[in-house]
């Protein structure tokens, strides 16, 4: 086969990839039983979640009620003691051929807190890591173009490319961070408190942009978040990790008919209600 031939096989592949079509499945991520546990400290006890294929998820719940540790185990870092999770109707468990494993795993990109950069390389190089991983065969104008695309999609300059992390500021380097997520243009997007330690400003402009992203690409968001703004401005539904377990999902008017004592405190307390107050007048506006 010709050089030409290969890359020409190689971006009909990046392109099959992009085919992937959730709205075949009512439920893209399905989980069932999970349990967690770090030595004797339990921290999921038969948990189950069903996020629907199209939406956004807001995830919320007190510090160290295992949040993280259930975006872990969706995809694959962590290893539940018990308990099913499948990912468009297919278990990382249960697969046994590894090609199959990198076709599941190709599916999501996942922003880490922090946004979990690599500070040796710069912001194109790291939105270059996984297509490297999952192609090792393009070549490197191709990853250059992905890497353009990528950089414009999150909305930074075309010149913060080039930059090392330590170069760009904190609202840059989760743009950054979310670019590389967005690397392999999956269905399905993890979020680790986007916006935490962003400026207000910062923060409202981000939501924004997992909103337009997640409208335009029909991407199904997992978001862990603290910041209930986020969760007014983005997310279609919210689940609510209190005892082990999901107490409640639903929108944010069906989880304030709710009498969980969490639940009212959070989204009735003075930062709930002032949410909602700036929620109800950006509507109005
Ligand atoms: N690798 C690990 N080893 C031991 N304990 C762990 C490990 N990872 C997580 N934990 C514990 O599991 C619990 C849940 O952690 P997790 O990070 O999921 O909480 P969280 O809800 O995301 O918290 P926060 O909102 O503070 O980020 C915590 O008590 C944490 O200390």
């Amino acid at each position: 086969m010709s050089e030409d031939e290969e890359q020409a096989e190689i971006r009909h592949e990046l392109a099959s990839a992009e085919a992937v079509r959730p709205e075949e499945f009512d439920v893209a991520i399905r989980v069932r039983g999970l349990v967690n546990r770090f030595g004797d400290a339990v921290v999921h006890d038969h948990l189950d979640l069903d996020v629907r294929s199209g939406e956004i998820l807001g995830v919320v719940g007190g510090s160290g009620t295992g949040k993280s540790v259930l975006m872990r185990s969706i995809v694959g870092l962590q290893i539940p003691q018990a308990g099913e999770i499948e990912v468009y109707g297919k278990s990382l468990d249960t697969i046994a051929d590894e090609e199959e494993s990198r076709d599941l795993r190709r599916r999501w990109g996942v922003m880490f807190q922090g946004g979990a950069l690599f500070s040796t390389l710069s912001v194109a190089e790291n939105i270059q890591v996984p297509l490297r991983e999952y192609y090792p065969r393009v070549d490197q104008q191709l990853l250059d173009e992905i890497a353009a695309y990528k950089v414009a999609m999150v909305g930074l300059p075309p010149d913060a490319g080039p930059k090392f992390p330590a170069e760009l500021s904190g609202g840059m380097v989760k743009r950054a961070g979310l670019a590389r997520a967005l690397a392999l243009d999956p269905a399905l997007l993890f979020l680790d408190e986007p916006t935490a330690g962003l400026d207000p400003i910062g923060a409202a402009k981000f939501d924004a942009l997992i909103r337009e992203l997640a409208d335009t690409m029909g991407l199904t968001v997992f978001l862990i978040t603290h910041d209930l703004d986020t969760l007014y401005a983005t997310c279609d539904r919210v689940a609510v990790l209190a005892e082990k377990k999901v107490i409640a999902v639903g929108t944010i008017p069906e989880l304030l008919a709710t009498e969980h004592p969490w639940i009212q405190e959070y989204f009735n307390g003075p930062r709930g209600r002032a949410a909602a107050g700036c929620n109800q007048i950006a509507e109005r506006r």
